[in-house]
């Protein structure tokens, strides 16, 4: 299974093609449709999420509600591109006036000058038009079909906010699946912490009011993946490196940890790897679960838990130093519009690119042309490892 995505931010839309999903599987707009609006959600967001209203058209690869295993393509219009019609249009322009409102001046933290000296951009809107997160409305319509697959196999997955600008949310174990997927799509700012939340929306305030932006800490819970999944053969075919590059691959995310994560280093191995133990009813499980789900690049069949941390937003009504590409002056950066904290919107991206990879290494494992064809093996492979 593969997607690629296109569109640029202001232009007239993002187009998904998503390949490899298995014939005969349920699909509704209506559940792509869903996470669409959940990505749009949370505290700290910019005037740009007002304009749109995310919805998507499938315009191939699905009929009648069910899948055809041919190409799936994806469609969601950006509102915003009526006031953009001018500076994003594809026709050649008869002279070159302001109206493209040409971008010179890069924002540190942004891809805007790495991107003009890559690809020769004397107009830095060519570069940010496609860097920016807009694309990852894209990447969750993906994802929501590979969440649609996942749920029809018995696996959940569920994204979250464990912190935002230092402020961390408590370690809440003993929640079932359900009662986090509900608790984080109640809360403003999606954590788990009701207590925290609101000390999360202080700081997000503070940074407003300051002219600054605010990272965090989102995390992945992931229930009901059998043992096995991935691979330790080769080292593209570990599941646990795969997800870590594509949580990575969501903007402004640096850093991933699975279970205890970093921690592990400053523990002995007795008090990092999880005992193996064995009942007639689960077969083997491990006691704790300190290493999040896998080993080997392989799912241990406990729930995976991984993290991912997101750097504050680089666009800053609080000014800071750059260098305009035209006229080499320093000048100090002022902006009109920008999220001030995305770190909700992220956990849910990132719920979605974790799902991505969950069922890619699925579909490769299993024979997947039919969905039944596959419903059928994954049951027979669990009755297997619980009896192995
Ligand atoms: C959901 C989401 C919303 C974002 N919103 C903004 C924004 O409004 N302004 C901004 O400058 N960056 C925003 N970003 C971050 C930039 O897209 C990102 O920093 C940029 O693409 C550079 O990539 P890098 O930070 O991974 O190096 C957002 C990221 C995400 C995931
Ligand atoms: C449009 C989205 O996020 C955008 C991501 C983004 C960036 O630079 O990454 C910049 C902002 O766009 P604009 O410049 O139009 O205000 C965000 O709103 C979205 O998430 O759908």
């Amino acid at each position: 299974m593969r997607y690629l995505t296109s569109g640029e931010s202001h232009g007239k839309q993002l187009t998904t093609i998503i390949e490899g999903i298995p014939a005969q599987m349920p699909l509704l707009r209506e559940d792509i449709n869903a996470s669409l609006l959940r990505r749009q959600k949370g505290y700290g967001r910019g005037k740009r999420m007002q304009i749109e209203k995310d919805l998507v058209e499938i315009t191939s690869g699905v009929r009648h509600g069910y899948t055809l295993g041919s190409p799936i393509t994806l469609v969601i219009h950006n509102d915003d591109y009526k006031h953009w019609t001018d500076i994003m249009g594809e026709d050649p322009l008869v002279e070159d006036s302001d109206i493209r409102r040409v971008v010179t001046r890069p924002r540190p933290g942004h891809a805007d000058l790495n991107g003009a000296l890559k690809y020769g951009h004397r107009d830095m809107r060519n570069v940010l038009e496609r860097s920016s997160a807009r694309e990852t409305a894209a990447r969750v319509a993906a994802g929501a079909i590979a969440k649609t697959l996942l749920r029809e196999l018995g696996i959940e997955v569920c994204g979250y906010v464990k912190e935002i600008g230092g402020v961390q949310a408590r370690e809440i174990t003993e929640l079932s699946m359900n009662e986090r997927q509900g608790i984080a799509e109640r809360s403003p700012v999606r954590t788990l912490d009701e207590l925290a939340a609101q000390q999360m929306m202080e700081a997000i305030d503070n940074a407003k009011k300051n002219g600054d932006s605010l990272g965090g800490v989102t995390e992945v819970y992931v229930e009901g993946m059998p043992a096995g999944i991935g691979s330790y053969v080769q080292y593209d075919r570990k599941l646990d490196s795969r997800i870590a590059g594509a949580v990575v691959s969501i903007n402004a995310y640096k850093g991933v940890e699975f279970g205890i994560g970093f921690e592990a280093a400053r523990k002995q191995g007795s008090d990092v790897q999880d005992e193996i133990a064995w009942d007639q009813s689960r077969g083997y499980y491990r006691k704790t679960n300190r290493l999040g789900g896998f080993e080997g690049g392989m799912t241990t069949g406990m729930p995976i838990v991984v993290k991912g941390v997101m750097k504050p937003i680089p666009t800053l009504m609080k000014p800071l130093k750059s260098v305009d590409i035209k006229t080499k002056e320093t000048f100090h950066a002022s902006v009109e519009r920008s999220d001030a904290c995305a770190v909700p919107a992220a956990a849910v991206v990132m719920e979605h690119v974790v799902a991505f990879e969950l069922a890619k290494a699925i579909l490769e494992q299993f024979p997947s042309d039919q969905f039944s064809t596959l419903q059928t093996a994954i049951t027979q492979y669990r009755d297997e490892i619980r009896s192995f």
